[in-house]
């Protein structure tokens, strides 16, 4: 599957947003990717994440123990791709604004994998990684459905993204005046 027919997708389930938002990392964007727009809809889900365990059996050689899906974003992508690597779907929730495993219990050494759902900065995956690591996990890899910063973050482990999709973000401090003509609102769970 390739960025076209992702993007079909999401734009299909009226999932590709325009106004002004605030993106978890605190940047400001004019496209919102609506993701639980998408994943509403079992059928396009399992479509999607079909594909994205395909590209990641072909790039992840080796048993993987664990799907791991960061709240809220990564429940549903994580636990369908898990359907499809034939491993147990585990997910790592904010506790104080920090993310923990705070319902699992996984053996030292496990050998996990990342399921997101939209990557802008990877701030969220690097988040995740620090708690795998802190109890002992290895994190074989990340991967997410559709990646906004194309191929240009780095979260430290290889990022496998189903598709790839360039959308412009800005600092508040740099926001382009159509963009701050427009009332923002923050659609993502960080902070709440
Ligand atoms: O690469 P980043 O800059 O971290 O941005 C991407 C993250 O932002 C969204 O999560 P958010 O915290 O908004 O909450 P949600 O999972 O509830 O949507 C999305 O689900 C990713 O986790
Ligand atoms: O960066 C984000 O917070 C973000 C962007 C996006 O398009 N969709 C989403 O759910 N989060
Ligand atoms: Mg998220």
């Amino acid at each position: 599957m390739n960025t076209t027919e992702v993007l079909e997708i999401f734009r299909e389930a009226g999932a590709v947003l325009e106004g002004h938002f605030i993106l978890t990392s605190g940047l400001r964007s004019p496209i919102f990717l609506q993701k639980a727009r998408v994943f509403m809809h079992a059928d396009k889900t399992e479509k999607l994440c079909r594909a994205l365990a395909d590209k990641i059996r072909a790039e992840v050689p080796g048993k993987i123990d664990y799907v791991v899906g960061p709240a809220i974003g990564g429940l549903i992508p994580a636990y369908e791709t898990s359907r499809h690597l034939g491993a147990p779907a585990i997910w790592v929730e904010r506790e104080d604004g920090k993310f923990r495993l705070r319902r699992f219990e996984i053996e030292k050494g496990a050998r996990v994998v990342i399921v997101e759902d939209i990557v802008t900065t990877g701030l969220s995956i690097r988040e995740t990684i620090d708690c795998l690591r802190e109890i002992g996990a290895e994190v074989a890899a990340a991967a997410c459905i559709i990646d906004r910063s194309a191929g240009k973050t780095d979260v430290g482990v290889p990022l496998i993204a189903l598709a790839e999709y360039e959308v412009p973000a800005y600092p508040v401090d740099q926001l382009p005046p159509e963009l701050a003509a427009i009332p923002a609102v923050k659609p993502g769970s960080r902070n709440i």
